[in-house]
This record gives C-alpha cells, structure tokens and sequence, in this order.
C-alpha cells in the first residue's frame, strides 16, 4: 500500500474543506556533500488533521529527521510545500516566523538549560515571547502538574532522572500553546520501563490538550501504540512506502499491545522494514 497522493495521506476523519494542520505537498530535500548529492527526502505528500497523532518510522537514514527539520522550520525544503494551518511555512529559503511560533519541539536530549530550575526551563518560552512573570509561572505550574513534576519545580535538570527531564523538556514544548508538536524520538534514550511509562504519559498529555504531534521513532511498538497512523518511510531517496492506521480507542492502555490486531501491525510494519535494505 503506497501513499501517493496528498489525498490518499489525508487522516481518515478530515472534513471536506478543513484545512490541515500540516500540509506537506511533494516536498524534497537534496544535500551536497563531497561525495555527490544525497536525496534525503523525495516527494513527500502528507496530510495531518487538528488533533492527529502521527509517528514516522523507517531504516536509519530514511529522512525522518530531516523531513521533521523541514516542517520544524530549521531547514528549508530543495522542493515542494509545507502549509501550517493553510499558511506556507517556507518562501524559499525564508521561514514565515509567524508559522513557527505555531510548533513545539521535543528531542531525544530535553536540551534543559542547567543553570535553570524546571519551572524557569518550562517558563522560558513565555518569557521570550514577553509574557508577563506572574502569568508564565502560574501557567509553568501548572504544566508541571501537567507532567507529573510537581514539587520538583524549583530542581534543577542535575538532579533529575531522564524520563523527568524529558517530561520537563514536553512541558517547555506545550508553554507556547503550540499547533503543531514535532517530537524526534523524545524517548530514545530512555530504559524501557521508563518509556513505557512515559507512552502512557505522552498519550494522556496530548488527549488534555488535544495536541497534533508528529512523532519519529525507531521503536514500532511505540508508534503504534501512540499514533493514528504510522508513516513508514524508505530510505535512497527518502520516500514514505506507506501509510498504517493504528485504529484502537483512546485511551490506550498497555494491554492493547497484547491484542492480536497491535501485534499484527507491528509485525507487518517489522517485516516490510527488514525489507528495506
Ligand atoms: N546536513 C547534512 N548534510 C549531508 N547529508 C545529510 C545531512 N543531513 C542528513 N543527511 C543525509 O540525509 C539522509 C537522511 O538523514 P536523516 O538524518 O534525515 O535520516 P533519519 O531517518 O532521521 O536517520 P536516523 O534514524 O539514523 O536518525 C542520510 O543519508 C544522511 O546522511
């Protein structure tokens, strides 16, 4: 099943008429290095729905980060369109800032500065944006609580374990309100008890705050059991092979994943994956 079209990689509850959240028309991106030219991403057509929860999976070296970076606004596109809200996001190599202020970023390092508390860390956006203090550390406050960190608010990033850094680094994410959620594999570095822990979080955090996210993963589990749809993208060019709806109701509990239907899924993904080569 191959997604080509802008049409066929629209979420499955999108109105007629509705303007995406994110837009992605036929958008590449070439690099020049000495050795030649790579084609780290080549036509890309998607889609995504207010509220959708996407995940992109793939080999290493597929162009997952580098698509991530595109609709980020860190890089600009060789070709094709983003649209954030039916507003372009790129003009040539210039970025619209009035579109980035519309996302959120979470890394696989939370990037938290050290020599600030959490509640600074998560109030730093609002701060650069002008908001005033009294306003950015009641709403900091608040978005601990959000993400399990109350009563570490005035901890610094040292003194925390990964999973609540990164918890730290998702409330700095949600402080600006954003649109859109890019997350490149935010819990990559952490044990697996811990990240399962942290799906769940994820997935309460985002249902509260009816986030849309777009999520790059390694781990095929973890993107089905979050997602609406998983991406599977191909690698030389970067392409995306193909699009699974992962249609189990929300919440999620961890048992989904014991069920036949998850595990069919991740199977099917696993295999078309070890094709990849
Ligand atoms: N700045 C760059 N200069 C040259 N080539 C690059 C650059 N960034 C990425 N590439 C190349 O583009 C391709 C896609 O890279 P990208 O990092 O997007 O893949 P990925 O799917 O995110 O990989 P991983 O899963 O390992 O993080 C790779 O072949 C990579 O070497």
């Amino acid at each position: 099943m191959a997604a080509t079209s802008v049409e066929q990689s629209a979420g499955k509850d999108a109105a007629e008429g509705d303007v995406p959240r994110l837009l992605i028309r036929d958008v590449g991106r070439d690099f020049r290095t000495r050795n030649g030219v790579t084609h780290a991403v080549s036509g890309v057509d998607l889609s995504i729905q207010k509220g959708e929860f996407v995940a992109v999976i793939g080999r290493s070296g597929c162009g997952k980060t580098t698509l991530l970076r595109m609709v980020g606004g860190l890089l600009p596109p060789t070709s094709g369109e983003i649209e954030v809200d039916g507003k372009r996001l790129w003009n040539g190599t210039q970025v619209d800032s009035s579109a980035i202020t519309k996302l959120g970023f979470v890394f696989q390092e939370s990037n938290l500065f050290p020599w600030f508390s959490v509640l600074d860390n998560i109030a730093l956006p609002m701060k650069l944006r002008g908001v005033g203090k009294r306003q950015r550390r009641a709403r900091a406050t608040e978005l601990a609580e959000l993400v399990g960190l109350t009563g570490f608010e005035k901890s610094y990033p040292r003194e925390l374990s990964g999973g609540m850094r990164q918890r730290a680094a998702i409330a700095r994410a949600l402080s600006t309100e954003p649109e859109l959620l890019l997350m490149d594999e935010p819990f990559g570095a952490l044990d697996a008890l811990t990240r399962e822990r942290m799906n769940l979080e994820l997935q309460r955090i985002v249902l509260e705050t009816t986030s849309t996210v777009v999520f790059v993963t390694h781990d095929i589990p973890e993107a089905v059991f979050l997602a609406d749809r998983v991406v599977h993208m191909t690698p030389r060019p970067g392409r995306i092979h193909q699009i699974v709806p992962a249609e189990f109701p929300k919440p999620r509990s961890v048992d989904v994943q014991t069920t036949l239907e998850f595990n069919e899924i991740v199977r099917n993904l696993r295999s078309d994956i070890d094709k990849d080569d």
